[in-house]
């Protein structure tokens, strides 16, 4: 179980952004953190990452987040990926073997051959691995650093919006590479903007606004009641749409 205690951050002093945050969610799932811009969702993620400073905490299996790097993989928000870095798909990729790696074992490219060849095929860029990232479309960079992520064989897979700017037929391979590795018993958590999509993608949600408006099972609060609170907005659930 992934769980998340009390987490706050200010960027500056006085001035919370994320106030006392706390949710838990079970192992091998696909959850959301949605809200409003601008209500702290990628911020949420990063203090759970420990990559900015913050207060509270999150464990997953009751051992805290800092001291399992290795079994967590992250896929930042394409703005934040630096295109111009001279790196090839296949190098990309390779990075996920990285923590798999002992201590001054070098990287042995021949050894991780089969399985690198394989993730190729999986995530459809066989024809692309000598391609610089900065060479790809965003549907493809996308499926590479998911490729980077079932590499690693990281137990906790984050993701900050991993569909923005691409088109639908790419969000519907990455969507059924992310559920291959739910299958497998991955625990995936994602910042997820499109709200169509929610009761399709994700099995729990963590709705936020600066603080937690609702967690929990998508089927209970995915609820126009929540939705209204976080965007101000009513908006309809399936359930609600009337039928033709
Ligand atoms: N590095 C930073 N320094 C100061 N303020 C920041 C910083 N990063 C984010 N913020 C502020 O914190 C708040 C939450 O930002 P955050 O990016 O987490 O929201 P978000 O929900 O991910 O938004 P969006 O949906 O627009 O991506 C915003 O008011 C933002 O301006």
């Amino acid at each position: 179980m992934l769980e998340v205690h009390n987490v706050s951050v200010a960027y500056q002093r006085h001035q919370k952004v994320l106030s006392n945050v706390s949710f838990s969610l079970p192992k091998g799932t696909i959850s959301g953190i949605i809200g409003p811009n601008g209500a702290g969702k990628s911020t949420l993620l990063n203090a759970i990452l420990n990559i900015i400073p913050h207060t509270g905490s999150a464990t997953f299996d009751n051992v805290d987040l800092s001291r399992m790097a290795k079994r967590i993989a992250y896929v930042a928000q394409k703005s934040q990926i630096d295109l111009q870095f001279p790196i090839t798909v296949e190098q990309t990729i390779s990075l996920g073997l990285q923590p798999r790696l002992r201590l001054f074992q070098r990287l042995g490219k021949r050894q991780f051959r089969p399985e690198i060849e394989e993730i190729l095929a999986k995530i459809q860029m066989a024809d692309f691995a000598d391609r610089q990232i900065s060479q790809l479309s965003g549907g493809q960079l996308q499926r590479v650093m998911i490729g980077r992520c079932m590499i690693q064989q990281a137990d906790l897979i984050l993701l900050d919006e991993p569909f923005s700017g691409i088109d639908a037929r790419s969000e519907a391979t990455i969507m059924a590479l992310l559920q291959e590795l739910k299958q497998s018993g991955k625990t995936i958590l994602m910042v997820h903007h499109d709200l169509n999509k929610v009761q399709d993608y994700f099995d729990h949600l963590v709705i936020i606004k600066q603080a937690l408006v609702a967690a929990g099972s998508t089927h209970e609060t995915f609820t126009p009641e929540n939705m209204q609170q976080a965007y101000g907005l009513p908006i309809i659930t399936k359930e609600e749409t009337p039928h033709a």
